[in-house]
């Protein structure tokens, strides 16, 4: 008998991105394809400038392709209005950054709820706040205000305000970025049991093989194309994981 197939949660298509500086133009994707499975996790790696981020503001509906479409949960971001659009990202995609971007004059309950009140949910449960909270380990941090938080503890408010609104898929740019490496791992470990328990969508942006090595898949890009994707499973540790991609990236050195 066959598996059921899992379901595609965004699909990229002959997606570019051509940015205009002044007279100067930047091609910073050149013709992706990607289907992102639901409840995987999924990395992004690549050097610095080789469209990471860029990737993933698109995917997320931020910026708009120059060419090619993107599609979350079978919708054509293409196809929405821009009012429209605000309002499928504020419901369906749920964003975390490098550096937080919590707002520093509000409870760590308050910015976790910030998504619910700008997309105009009034009713919100409370005992699933107190569960997501819990499931965080920020629930006696609620009251405080993101300066009396640990870096670590500002990223799982981010995390939570990410997931306040029940999205499709997470998009994280460079999580753990700002964090030393022992907090680094313990919010991937978070992002992984997001997949692994709630069946969530992650797909995180990352230079780093120890963030990279707790995703499913990975995503390879080089100068704007994608060069690889590889499932992590034959991978014991980060060590292994960076020596393959090492070669993915030095192979299409020796080819370019
Ligand atoms: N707003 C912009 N205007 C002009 N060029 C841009 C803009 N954003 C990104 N770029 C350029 O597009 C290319 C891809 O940038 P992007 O930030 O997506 O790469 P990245 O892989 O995320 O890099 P990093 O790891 O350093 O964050 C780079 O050459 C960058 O300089």
């Amino acid at each position: 008998m066959n598996e059921p197939s899992t379901p595609t949660i965004t699909t990229v298509r002959n997606v570019s991105k051509v940015y205009q500086q002044g007279d100067r133009t930047v091609a910073a994707l050149h013709d992706v394809n990607l289907s992102i499975q639901s409840g995987a996790f999924v990395a992004v790696m690549g050097a610095s400038g080789s469209g990471k981020s860029t990737l993933l503001h698109l995917m997320s509906g931020l910026t708009q392709p120059t060419s090619g479409d993107i599609s979350v949960e079978g919708q054509s971001l293409a196809a929405l209005s821009d009012l429209q659009l605000t309002r499928f990202r504020r419901r369906r995609i749920g964003l975390v950054f490098q550096d937080f971007n919590l707002i520093p004059s509000l409870t760590a309950r308050d910015n976790l709820l910030f998504p619910i009140h700008a997309a105009g949910i009034k009713q919100c449960d409370e005992a699933e706040i107190d569960a997501l909270a819990t499931r965080l380990g920020i629930q006696d941090r609620l009251n405080h205000r993101p300066d009396a938080l640990s870096g670590g503890e500002r990223q799982r408010v981010a995390i939570g305000r990410s997931l306040i609104t029940n999205p499709a898929i997470v998009f994280a740019d460079e999580p753990t970025g700002s964090l030393d490496s022992v907090t680094g791992q313990t919010i991937c470990r978070l992002l992984r049991e997001l997949c692994d328990q709630q069946q969530r969508t992650v797909v995180v942006v990352t230079h780093e093989p120890s963030v990279a090595v707790w995703a499913d898949q990975i995503v390879v890009l080089k100068d704007g194309a994608v060069v690889e994707q590889f499932p992590t499973g034959e991978f014991r540790d980060a060590q292994s994981l960076a020596a393959h991609y090492q070669q993915v990236i030095g192979a299409e050195l020796a080819l370019s």
